[in-house]
């Protein structure tokens, strides 16, 4: 059953989130590129909020848009991995050195930190088999997803839907937790989830098409809709943040 993810630019916009059941909760701030970072700090605080709320999301967070060397790659997600966020998000590109970003992760892998790498559809050619998915598999990667760096097109626009599927076979047959995302609208929910991925990637649609515009709670509802009227879906929990007083 294919669940989502739903990326929050700020933490006021958790509690509008929240309500509509999203599996993972991804702390990104799309104002500062694809893979924007929230503040180290920022991030801890959300981790610890949300530590004993009954049936959260998984929270995954990003480490920012770098170059693809090692040694500015490592020490950014070692910082957010240090939040005790459940997931460290980290973007691919085919230039610079992602083979040696990949190994240089591995030890961090072996520490018991759930990486997920983020590979960037409209920068890789469309075929599995130019990816790195044995590679991250071989280094201890928790996931891989597929999203886009530029958001003026959809995920779709740049792989079909038979390259999508390879996609997710040849991930999952590697072991790794698989995600699609790049610009997903509602209406590309149904030909996706049947992929069988583990997740979808939401941004623009849950602001109602621009993604920095902020959280739309009906936007919101129709993406939840959509995922939960899916064939085998269950009504997700609607765990919701304690008032503050
Ligand atoms: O991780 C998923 C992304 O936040 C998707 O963002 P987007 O829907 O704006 O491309």
């Amino acid at each position: 059953m294919t669940g989502w993810l739903a990326s929050v630019a700020t933490a006021a916009e958790i509690p509008l989130i929240l309500p509509a059941g999203p599996d993972f909760l991804d702390l990104k701030d799309p104002a500062a590129g694809a893979l924007g970072a929230w503040a180290v700090e920022d991030i801890a605080a959300t981790v610890r909020e949300l530590a004993a709320l009954p049936g959260r999301p998984r929270l995954s967070a990003t480490i920012g848009d770098h170059p693809m060397r090692p040694e500015a790659v490592e020490p950014a997600a070692r910082r957010i991995a240090a939040t005790g966020v459940d997931f460290v998000k980290i973007g691919f590109a085919p230039d610079g050195a992602p083979d040696r970003c990949i190994d240089a992760l591995a030890p961090l892998a072996a520490d018991g930190v759930q990486l997920v790498a983020v590979l960037f559809a409209d920068l890789w050619p469309p075929d599995p088999g130019c990816l790195p998915i044995d590679r991250l598999s071989a280094a201890g990667f928790r996931g891989a997803m597929l999203d886009t760096a530029g958001k003026r097109h959809g995920l779709r626009h740049y792989w079909h839907d038979a390259q999508l599927s390879s996609f997710v076979c040849c991930a999952r047959a590697h072991g790794l937790l698989t995600g699609l995302a790049g610009s997903l609208r509602v209406a590309d929910i149904p030909a996706l989830s049947s992929l069988s991925p583990d997740y979808l990637g939401f941004r623009g649609a849950l602001c109602g098409g621009k993604r920095t515009a902020g959280i739309d709670p009906q936007a919101v509802a129709r993406v939840a809709a959509a995922i939960t009227c899916l064939p085998g879906a269950t009504p997700p929990p609607r765990p919701s943040l304690p008032s503050r007083s």
